[in-house]
């Protein structure tokens, strides 16, 4: 899959400006804030409908101008894929495929498999453990719909469960019954979650300890390790249990909503006790694995986004990454970098085609 060319209206900071891509590498270099991330992001707005670094929509939209357009055209096997994406402030965002408007967000996911690499990534390591449920979401969604619907509506069902744990304590009543439905629902869909979790990460951690493996050049040991309170009980009793506490708290304390994976170096957490390179390796491996997966389930090369991902890597770690990349199992690569040299130096190593983009 390829994204053959870019064009960008009031997209952030561009008013209106069309690249056309290499095929295999792409650098986008210049100084600080002239927008290469803002380019790597209208990307990844098009694969997943929305911005990898601002989740308030209508931001993406330049200053002082009413809408944004992006429009991006894709050769995907054999077809023409022209996708875009346009947002006007006070309406809602619309996503096209060839002419026509998609019904669901949620059935344009998947289609254009992409895998960012960036410094934002570190919210990963830093943040509680949303940011990596999200992750893991993100990632088995992009290759299975039905996990993506289950999702949706257990995180349905669950608000719907909060807001009655809440009226009970306000109306200081109780109903057993209606609780009931909302418990069987949760189970329902939290079993399948949990599987489905599981049996990713199963497959996951031995290609992202590999990734680790080659970028660190076997010196350390990496681990993921998955926490689920599933792996004890099953989602009826958990809520059973827990009820007392639940009314309590007026939410639902106990489910697949708390599960987490814990991120650890030589068995302790990275997030204290990894350096800024090796918590910056972790990422990387985290991401490539990501890209292994996705391909493997999509049967396509996915999009490589690399966001400044230079910065605080040796030069042997940088080097290894380079040769990681220079291989056929990646597809189209996207680099940003402030260093034009630090980028052309490296891309120079690669024996594929590339173009530079100097903004
Ligand atoms: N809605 C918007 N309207 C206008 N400008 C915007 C908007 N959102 C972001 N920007 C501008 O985009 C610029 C940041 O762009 P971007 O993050 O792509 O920079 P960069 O080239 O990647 O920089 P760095 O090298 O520092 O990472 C900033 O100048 C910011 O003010």
């Amino acid at each position: 899959m390829i994204l053959k060319s870019l064009s960008l209206l009031n997209y952030k900071n561009f008013d209106n400006r069309t690249f056309t891509f290499d095929s295999k590498i792409n650098c986008i270099v210049g100084n600080n804030g002239i927008g290469k991330t803002n380019i790597l992001d209208a990307i990844y707005h098009l694969s997943f409908g929305k911005s990898y670094f601002n989740p308030v929509a209508t931001q993406n939209i330049k200053h002082d101008e009413a809408f944004f357009v992006i429009n991006g055209d894709y050769i995907k096997g054999d077809a023409i894929e022209k996708i875009v994406i346009s947002l006007k402030r006070g309406q809602k965002k619309i996503i096209k495929r060839n002419g026509k408007e998609y019904d669901k967000f949620s059935d344009h996911i998947g289609f254009l498999p992409l895998v960012i690499i960036s410094p934002a990534d570190r919210n990963l390591i830093i943040e509680g453990s949303d940011t990596r449920r999200k992750f893991i979401d993100s990632v088995i969604s992009q290759s299975d719909k039905s996990y993506l619907s289950h999702l949706i509506k257990y995180n349905k069902v669950l608000a719907q469960r909060n807001a009655l744990l809440k009226y009970f304590a306000l109306n200081h009543t109780f109903n057993a019954d209606t609780l009931d439905i909302y418990n069987t629902q949760l189970s329902d869909y939290g079993t399948h979650i949990f599987k489905k979790r599981e049996a990713f990460l199963e497959t996951f951690i031995p290609i992202f300890k590999a990734r680790y493996k080659a970028i660190s050049n076997g010196n350390e040991t990496v681990d993921l390790v998955y926490h689920s309170d599933l792996f004890d009980n099953d989602i009826s009793s958990l809520l059973q249990d827990a009820l007392n506490k639940d009314k309590a708290l007026q939410y639902t304390s106990k489910g697949i909503h708390k599960d987490d994976l814990h991120f650890n170096i030589e068995t302790h957490p990275i997030k204290k006790f990894g350096s800024q390179g090796q918590q910056k390796s972790f990422l990387i491996a985290l991401k490539l694995a990501q890209f292994d997966f996705l391909k493997k389930q999509s049967g396509v090369n996915p999009i490589l986004l690399l966001d400044d991902i230079f910065d605080k890597l040796d030069e042997q770690r940088v080097s290894q990454i380079i040769k990681l990349v220079d291989d056929e199992n990646f597809g189209q690569i996207f680099i940003s970098d402030t260093h034009a040299e630090r980028t052309e130096n490296a891309v120079k190593q690669v024996h594929q085609s590339y173009e530079i983009f100097r903004l």
